[in-house]
């Protein structure tokens, strides 16, 4: 038999971090304390400084189920339900991707092109498209004030998702969203256009760590049978999208630069950039179009 969940803030947070250890969990010891944290409402000095505080019955009922969820693989912030992505928490919900920190690569990569439509123009015309969470475009709509945007996604769970975090962080009347399977529905011109697609090839899927991929959407995993079906779509699309001197911007997966700068200049489009992550690996590409 198990021994009873502690009662107090500084046991209860080494019960579970010693549940996590035992199941050979990685970060342990932080999922740990988050987990405690979110749920009792208390901080990390807290834990520190008044060990010896009470925990309520109905949180230690909580801190145990929601132990029980990462034990069965569910990724942390997943049950915490929110991750913070470029300074900003974001909800997340059944159909979007938690945010990347890779992902802020992209946003870093296309960033200074927002502010300079914005310095030139007075505004920046942005879409976003895959928008998930909203992670990128409302890192750039929070970084510039003066640009607006527009979040399409294939799943209209993710665009409700996006829009109460737009809401949320006090952009949400610079941004509109529309359901649409990549430019479908969308007739606009941007200045730029900003993507992390699907971009794992379908047989990859199943080697993927529990975590992913049982927990993300597949619509945001899987590129197709070469992992490369949305860059097609993305740039051929785009050239009729973009303002002049636009520029478009995408996420790739870690060797898929070479592929992906091909399928952009069959379609006209000249490469201006990439961006590696702090992992070091190739992560953004930016492009603009080669007549502009
Ligand atoms: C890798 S996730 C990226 C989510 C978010 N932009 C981020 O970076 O955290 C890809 C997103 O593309 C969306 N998606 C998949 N297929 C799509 C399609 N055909 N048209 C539009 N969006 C699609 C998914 O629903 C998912 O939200």
């Amino acid at each position: 038999m198990t021994d009873p969940a502690p009662s107090q803030l500084g046991a209860l947070v080494r019960h579970v971090r010693a549940a996590l250890e035992a199941a050979g969990k990685p970060d342990a010891a932080l999922d740990a304390r988050l987990l405690v944290e979110h749920f009792t409402g208390t901080s990390r000095t807290e834990a520190v400084t008044d060990p010896h505080r009470a925990v309520t019955p109905a949180q230690v009922d909580d801190i145990i189920s929601a132990l029980a969820r990462r034990l069965a693989d569910e990724p942390l912030h997943r049950i915490l339900g929110a991750r913070d992505f470029y300074g900003m928490t974001l909800s997340l919900s059944r159909e979007t991707l938690e945010p990347r920190p890779d992902t802020e690569a992209l946003v870093d990569l296309v960033l200074p092109s927002v502010r300079a439509f914005a310095d030139t123009t007075g505004s920046c015309r942005v879409l976003d498209m895959g928008t998930g969470t909203g992670a990128i475009v409302l890192a750039l709509l929070s970084q510039e004030p003066r640009a607006q945007a527009l979040a399409t996604d294939i799943s209209v769970d993710a665009l409700a998702t996006a829009r109460a975090n737009a809401d949320m962080l006090g952009v949400g009347d610079r941004l509109q969203t529309c359901a649409s399977h990549w430019f479908d529905a969308i007739d606009e011109r941007f200045d730029v256009i900003v993507s992390n697609p699907p971009y794992i090839p379908s047989r990859d899927i199943a080697l993927l760590a529990p975590e992913v991929r049982n927990y993300d959407p597949l619509a945001a995993l899987d590129g197709g049978e070469d992992g490369l079906d949305a860059y097609r779509a993305i740039a051929e699309g785009c050239v009729s999208r973009l303002a002049d001197s636009g520029v478009i911007a995408v996420e790739i997966g870690h060797d898929q630069e070479a592929d992906v700068v091909s399928i952009f200049e069959d379609q006209g489009l000249r490469h201006e950039q990439s961006a590696r992550d702090l992992g070091g690996v190739m992560r953004a590409m930016l492009f603009s179009l080669a007549n502009a």
